[in-house]
Order: C-alpha cells, then sequence, then structure tokens
C-alpha cells in the first residue's frame, strides 16, 4: 500500500530515495527540484512545460506561506514529490507540503543574534541540500547540520570552523554528491582563511578539507598546492595573519564523469593587494576557479579570473556546467559570471580558458588574451580616488543564473551599483578606526568607501548572453540593481524576480514580457519549478536583503519572507502586503555643526554598512536614521548600546563608541538630513 501524500512515510519514502543516481535520473524528466541548482551542473533549466509561452498568462497563486523573517530571503525551494524545503534569515529551515502550503516542521539553529555583524552582507542563507532522507544546512554560525527530512530534528551536527579569532559565517547551501557534503564559508571582509570541508553524509565525519590559500609560510604546506601559491604572495604583507581571504561562500558544482568538484573562490582579504602583497602577484587562489577531486579534496586544476585580486572581484557567482559545440568541437564547460564584469567559458576537463568578454562596461581592463590573462588598464591599481566599475557589490552577485540549451542563452541579472574606493595608506589590521568602513564590526579592507560620493549610474537589468558568441542577445532593464536569481523552462520562459518587489516571466528567446505579478516586497532569490501530482507548479521565495537590500531598496513595500507556488489557473488571493515603516525626513534635533565631522567618521565606522547614509539611501531592511522619529535620534545611545535591536541583529556598541561619540553621531546624521532637505 503506497503511503498517503505528505504523510511521514511519504515523506520518509521519497526524500530517502535522493541520492546520485536519482538526481541523475531527474535530470532527464525534471519532475523534482532535488538539489539547489536543479541538477549537478546547477543549469536551472527545467524540461517542464506544461506551463509555457502560450498559456503563463494563466499563471496564478496556489498558495503563499509565510516564512516569519525579516531578512534576506536567497533560497531556492528544493523540491521532491511535493515535499519542499526552503530556509530563511538567521539559517531557519523550513519544510512544506507543497501541495497544500502547509508547514510540516521548521527548524531554528538558533544563531546567537547578538553576531549577526560576524558577516559582511545580511544573516542570509542560500538553501539546503537533500540526501538519502536527510536535509543539511549550513548555519551562519559556521555550524553544518544534517537534519531527519521527515521530523526536522537534528541528526549531526559540525563545527566547521577552524579558527575563532576572527569572523566566519556560513551563508552558502551546502552540495551533496558521493555520499559526502561540502561546505565552504565566508570572512574575507575582516581577515579570514578560505577553505572548503568534506564530511561523510552519514556521519558527519570529516572526509578532507582544501584550503584556498596558503597559510604562515613558516609553517608546513597542507599540500602541493599551497606550497605553489605561497609562491605567488609577497610574504612581506604577513598575508596570513589575516588570512588573505578566497572564502568560498557560495558556488560548489559536481561532475559525476569527470569526479571533480568546482569550488568558486572569494576576494582577497584585505581587498587592496599594495596591503596584502605588497610587491604584487597573482595571490592563488583568490577569484578563482578551482577543480578538486571528489574523493580526496586534492587539487586538479585552476583557473584564476582575476589575478592579483584588488577590488573584491570574488569568483563565488554560481557556476554552470554545460556542453557547447564551439568552432565546431564539442566541449565540456563551466559557464561563469563573476563580479568582475565578464563572461567566462573554461574547459572544466583541464580548466583552459576559452573566452571571456565583459557583460557590463568595466573600468579595469580592456579583455583577455589567447592565454586568459585579463588586459588591465594601466591605471586600474594606481587610481587614487575612483569609481570602480564593476564595484565591490560586482557585476553580477551571488543571484543565480540559469542555461537553457533550447536557446543557448544564459539568463544573467547584471548590475552595477556605484562605489567609490580610495586607498588606505598605513592599514591597521582589526582596528576599528574613524571613518574606516564598518571597521567597529571587524571589516579590513584596505579602502575608504565612498570617501568622495561616487558618480556612475547605477542600473539592473536581466540579459540574455549567449556563450557561445560571447554576445547579448536581448535584455531587460529595471528600475534599480540587486534583482533576482533566474530559472528557464522547455516552455521557452524565463522566470525573475526583481528589486522593486514584482515576480516576471519573460519568453525566453525574445525577452518579451508574458506576464507578471506584484509579491509585496523585493525579490533576490531565484524561483524553482516541478511535478506534483503530473501538474507543474513555479515557486519562489520573497524577502528583501543581501549586502544591498540591508540599507536600500526599491519598493515602497516590505512584506516578510514568503514563498509564494504557482500554477495554470491559480486563484488563491495574496496575503497582504505590509509597507515599509518610515517617518518624514529628520527634523529638530539639536546638534552642533562643530560634531559633523567627527560624527561623519564614527558613523562610517559603525553605522553606514546597515543604516546607509542618512535621508539619502531608503533604508532596506534595516531602518535609515534618516527617516526616524526625532525621539529615536535623541534617544541614540539606548539602542546604540545594549539596545532593543540587539537581539534582532544590532551589535552592542558598548566599549566601541563612547556616549560623547553617539552625540557626534547624531550631528551627522541631522545634519546631513539638513543638507539634502529640499530648500
Ligand atoms: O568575502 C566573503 O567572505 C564574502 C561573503 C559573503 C557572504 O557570505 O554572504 C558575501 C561577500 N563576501 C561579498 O563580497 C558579497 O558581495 C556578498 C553579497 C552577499 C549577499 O548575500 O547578498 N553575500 C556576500
Ligand atoms: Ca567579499
Amino acid at each position: 500500500q503506497t503511503p498517503a501524500k505528505g504523510s511521514p512515510e511519504h515523506i520518509k519514502a521519497v526524500t530517502s530515495a535522493v541520492d546520485g543516481a536519482s538526481i541523475k535520473a531527474n535530470t532527464a524528466t525534471s519532475s523534482d527540484w532535488p538539489t539547489i541548482g536543479l541538477d549537478y551542473a546547477e543549469t536551472r533549466f527545467s524540461k517542464l512545460n506544461q506551463i509555457n509561452a502560450d498559456n503563463v498568462k494563466k499563471l496564478g497563486l496556489v498558495w503563499s506561506y509565510p516564512l516569519e523573517s525579516s531578512r534576506g530571503v536567497e533560497a531556492t525551494p528544493v523540491v521532491v514529490d511535493g515535499v519542499m524545503y526552503q530556509t530563511a534569515s538567521w539559517s531557519v529551515v523550513h519544510a512544506i507540503d507543497a501541495r497544500t502550503g502547509k508547514r510540516l516542521w521548521t527548524y531554528d539553529p538558533k544563531v546567537d543574534r547578538t553576531k549577526g555583524y560576524k558577516g559582511c552582507c545580511d544573516v542570509v542563507n542560500r538553501g539546503v541540500a537533500l540526501w538519502k532522507g536527510k536535509v543539511f544546512v549550513g548555519v551562519y554560525d559556521g555550524r553544518l547540520i544534517a537534519l531527519d527530512a521527515v521530523t526536522g530534528k537534528v541528526v549531526w551536527e559540525k563545527d566547521t570552523l577552524i579558527d575563532k579569532e576572527h569572523s566566519y559565517t556560513i551563508t552558502g547551501a551546502p552540495r551533496v554528491f558521493n555520499g559526502k557534503v561540502v561546505i565552504g564559508n565566508g570572512g574575507a571582509e575582516y581577515g579570514a582563511r578560505g577553505y572548503v570541508t568534506a564530511y561523510d553524509a552519514e556521519t558527519g565525519n570529516q572526509a578532507w578539507r582544501w584550503f584556498t590559500v596558503p597559510g604562515d609560510p613558516s609553517k608546513p604546506f597542507e599540500d602541493e598546492s599551497m606550497a605553489a601559491a605561497a609562491k605567488t604572495w609577497d610574504p612581506a604583507g604577513k598575508y596570513w595573519i589575516n588570512g588573505g581571504g578566497g572564502t568560498a561562500w557560495d558556488t560548489i558544482t559536481f561532475d559525476p564523469d569527470l569526479n571533480l568538484v568546482y569550488i568558486g573562490t572569494g576576494n582577497g582579504s584585505p581587498w587592496n593587494r599594495d596591503v596584502r602583497s605588497p610587491s604584487g602577484g597573482d595571490n592563488l587562489y583568490l577569484a578563482s576557479l578551482v577543480a578538486l577531486n571528489a574523493d580526496t579534496g586534492k587539487y586538479v586544476w585552476h583557473y584564476q579570473e582575476t589575478p592579483g585580486d584588488h577590488w573584491d572581484y570574488t569568483s563565488t557567482q554560481p557556476m554552470i556546467l554545460a556542453d557547447l559545440t564551439i568552432d565546431g568541437t564539442p566541449r565540456k564547460v563551466i559557464l561563469h559570471a563573476p563580479k568582475n564584469g565578464f563572461f567566462f567559458v573554461v574547459d572544466r576537463t583541464n580548466g583552459k580558458f576559452i573566452s571571456a568578454k565583459n557583460f557590463v562596461d568595466v573600468n579595469w581592463a580592456t579583455g583577455y588574451d589567447a592565454n586568459g590573462r585579463p588586459i588591465e588598464v594601466k591605471e586600474a591599481r594606481g587610481r587614487e580616488q575612483y569609481d570602480s566599475i564593476p564595484g565591490p557589490y560586482g557585476a553580477h552577485n551571488w543571484h543565480p543564473m540559469s542555461f537553457n540549451p533550447q536557446t543557448g542563452l544564459v539568463y544573467l541579472p547584471a548590475q552595477n551599483i556605484p562605489v567609490n574606493l580610495t586607498p588606505e595608506k598605513a592599514v591597521k589590521h582589526n582596528a576599528q578606526e574613524p571613518g574606516k568602513f564598518a571597521s567597529a564590526a571587524g571589516w579590513n579592507v584596505g579602502f575608504m568607501l565612498n570617501a568622495t560620493p561616487p558618480k556612475s549610474a547605477p542600473f539592473g537589468r536581466l540579459l540574455a548572453w549567449d556563450p557561445v558568441k560571447q554576445k547579448e542577445a536581448w535584455r531587460a532593464e529595471y528600475v534599480a540593481p540587486w534583482n533576482g536569481g533566474t530559472l528557464t523552462t522547455a516552455g521557452n520562459l524565463v522566470f525573475q524576480g526583481t528589486a522593486d518587489g514584482r515576480f516576471i516571466a519573460y519568453n525566453a528567446t525574445t525577452g518579451e514580457k508574458l506576464w507578471e505579478t506584484p509579491v509585496g516586497t523585493g525579490v533576490v532569490a531565484a524561483a524553482s519549478t516541478y511535478l506534483v501530482d503530473g501538474k507543474q507548479y513555479v515557486s519562489i521565495a520573497v524577502g528583501w536583503g543581501g549586502v544591498f537590500g540591508i540599507a536600500a531598496r526599491a519598493t515602497e513595500l516590505q512584506s516578510p519572507g514568503t514563498v509564494y507556488t504557482f500554477a495554470l489557473d491559480g486563484k488563491a488571493p495574496p496575503p497582504a502586503f505590509v509597507k515599509y515603516q518610515t517617518e518624514g525626513l529628520l527634523a529638530g534635533v539639536k546638534y552642533d555643526p562643530k560634531d559633523v565631522p567627527e560624527g561623519t567618521a564614527l558613523y562610517v565606522t559603525a553605522c553606514a554598512q546597515c543604516h546607509g547614509v542618512p535621508g539619502v539611501d531608503k533604508g532596506g531592511n534595516v531602518r535609515n536614521l534618516g527617516y526616524v522619529s526625532k525621539e529615536t535620534i535623541e534617544n541614540l545611545k539606548n539602542f546604540v548600546f545594549k539596545g532593543p535591536f540587539h537581539d534582532q541583529g544590532m551589535p552592542d556598541f558598548t566599549g566601541k563608541l563612547t556616549e560623547a561619540d553617539v552625540v557626534k553621531i547624531q550631528a551627522f546624521i541631522q545634519g546631513t538630513a539638513d543638507a539634502i532637505r529640499p530648500k
């Protein structure tokens, strides 16, 4: 007798069946969405076509589910036979019955909310992995947890962190293959040394670990790849004291045929190479694609996309493995669009460069030579105060792209978020200094950020990119950057959520907009699609946030994190949307104008990362201090020292700021609001 759908027996049966063979088999049908990127190649291309370009205008809501979170939601729903696993902010896992939209269970790993400042970019999580009846989640505080897929109870838990002195976090989704769970971490804005670790999925025992950058050269190197890498760093920079960076905080993919795991590595720590490695050097394996043997974790090859990273040009952006015919020859490739603004096609059998082309305007390089080295513009590293284009938010960030083999196009959220960089002359590691961006939280990047207001133009667009021709096929322009990831289907569709709170379907060939619906808040995550009892559904988790979404926004609506599920002829009413809580431009706080310069520097040190520029930014999932009540700013010290938001992620600035500092910060906030007030 088959168990009732949605019953514990059913959940046990369908989740226990998830393994390498089932994931591979699902690639032929796309009936489930069993891994974060749909398949091991992470194409996010579904073969389903019940919903298609002809009928998508009949798409309607079937159910919505509250994630009970107010910070960024970045995870793609993972679904097997109508059992959905989704994460919210603070690494909370939700199991949902996709047949009804009802909760099966939730699991809160109880991250210490007072430690939110340990991550650069919002308390986000990019989703779970599923394998043989277990759900794996990487937790913001560095734990990797295996949950029972039926009950949500902890099966095992590992602390993946080997260094408690520096700030490490996990925001990425674990990946599972051959019975191993692989996870990296973040922290390269703070001084961290990147590494990835594989654990046995059954027991949680460590299988292997690979560091992304070398450690202290006076000590033995962990392996040959580290000895080789150390030759590309200048020890005069004492990079190992603060880790060097290279954190693998998002993309990890697996090719079962080649038995290789691919890791995308992050930026240098600090960003400024002149500090990290004063005489230069490529600083391997920063900003690289690296292939490891899936069984042993041994280095196999690397391709460095940004040699000697200087600009926070992470290569952690989601990879797609594709088989393309290039110049008449079938090639197994990786498609990649890292922060640095170039679209890469790399041979995934050996790491050989095939091609690269800029997909947005860039001002650091003119192109790549035949060997795959960037041709840097002469001033790229010598400028004094300049808008880095792309800036540290990247021409493309973690928002997943998708590849549709029917159109041959990659659908990629591209952007510019203006940031001005001024190199710091003397960098003191881990020192909180006035004017040094987010240094109260522990940032050391070796640049002043926006000491001069940036002048480059912001934009956000969906690009349809032909990776063979290395050419744009079509684009959709948005009102703002920081739009969601994409999903593409055999129904000739592309789905994307937007910063301004819409969920949209396009014709994948032409870019014509076919359908859209409001979703009550900005969207950053990507959608998934799957069959339940033979019928196709599309699900998207919304919840504005991520690094740009903390302090900025593009809609008046700030509904909490929600999963929306759509199908043809769906008729469910949407939940009530919530508006941003906001006051008029701050007025009337008494201050001494002489305090403004020092207040500015202190604000940059302690407040700007999350609250943005008072009155100029509008506030994202954290409020802008130019649009709060006069009483709030007059009572600022009661918020700053063990205040009411301390258990929601706001740092306690006791010992970091004095009451006199707070008075100066008040002067900056009111002074800035006064300065921008229309006369
Ligand atoms: O260097 C790092 O370790 C690190 C980690 C993370 C993260 O874990 O979220 C981000 C970044 N860097 C980063 O540079 C970045 O732009 C970024 C955006 C986001 C996000 O979730 O919106 N995370 C991160
Ligand atoms: Ca970074």
